[in-house]
């Protein structure tokens, strides 16, 4: 995978329109609209119970069982809502790929995680067995991973948090995604492992030209990895900007209370929101 054949232009981006979701009869996201440009890493924040989780596993086609979703979601002009589940799939891990909260969860624990990360190389790419092992390897030293080809055959159990949220952005970035998802991603790491992951984050997406929405609760968070955000409160998009125009002056009120909390945590840690 050289950064030359995945660096795209001229793409259209992630372009949601309208998104609304209903779940027994409740509307939990309402008229939603946001674009993650090609390459750029864009923030979805919200207080607990927003709507932030639901907006990404909408963007995957992953929303439960019975939840009626209309309006648009367009991944470089294509659209996804309305698609059925076979084709919806074959977008997931090819064309947006998805990194989850909790690594150790995400993970097969009775698998060895080098079987874990060349069974997508093997159905996105094609490749064979012995090319996938060779693939995985690359991929894990790619997301930082040290010693990946001994690495890769321990236990998710045997690898740090850390390490195991690299396997599985590894596993994510295994299709070669134009998009990648990443939901409250560093929420479970200590604060040195967060930095060093947010860092792989930027690297790759200016590497591979992946843009990127990232979940998070936190601002703070955000302020490192983000340049734009949308700020999500009881399912509605109230606000969206450049991160650094929300932390100076927050138009509406879930966006000042992001801000206070985010500030009052700097304090804590002695940072700067
Ligand atoms: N499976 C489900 N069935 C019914 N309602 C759901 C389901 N999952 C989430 N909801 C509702 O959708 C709304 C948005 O939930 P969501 O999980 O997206 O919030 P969130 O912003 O990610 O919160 P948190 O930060 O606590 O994870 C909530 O009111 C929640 O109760």
């Amino acid at each position: 995978m050289t950064d030359a054949t995945t660096h795209r232009t001229e793409r259209d981006g992630l372009e949601v329109r309208g998104l609304t979701v209903r779940i027994a009869g409740r509307t939990v996201l309402d008229d939603v609209t946001f674009t993650v440009p090609p390459g750029r890493r864009v923030g979805v924040i919200g207080a607990s119970g927003s709507g932030k989780s639901m907006t990404s596993l909408a963007l995957m086609g992953l929303e439960p069982t019975g939840a009626e979703v209309t309006g648009s979601i367009r991944l470089d002009g294509t659209e996804l809502v309305g698609l059925r589940d076979r084709e919806r799939s074959r977008h997931r891990g090819a064309g947006i790929g998805m990194v989850f909260q909790e690594p150790g969860t995400a993970l097969d624990p009775l698998r060895r995680v080098g079987a874990q990360v060349a069974e997508p190389l093997r159905l996105h790419r094609g490749l064979d067995r012995r090319a996938a092992a060779t693939a995985a390897v690359a991929l894990a030293d790619a997301v930082g991973l040290p010693d990946p080809a001994s690495l890769l055959r321990q236990y998710p159990h045997q690898l740090s948090g850390g390490q195991r949220q690299r396997i599985c952005i590894a596993m994510a970035m295994a299709g070669s995604p134009a998009y990648l998802v990443a939901d409250e991603p560093t929420t479970a790491l200590d604060v040195t492992t967060e930095a060093r992951i947010l860092e792989l984050f930027a690297r790759l997406s200016t590497d591979r030209g992946t843009g990127m929405l990232f979940v998070t609760h936190d601002l703070a968070v955000l302020a490192r990895i983000a340049d734009q955000a949308v700020v999500l409160d009881h399912g509605r998009v109230v606000e969206q900007g450049s991160v650094r125009a929300l932390l100076d002056a927050p138009r509406h009120p879930a966006t000042a209370a992001l801000v206070d909390a985010a500030r009052a945590t700097a304090r804590l840690t002695g940072g700067s929101a």
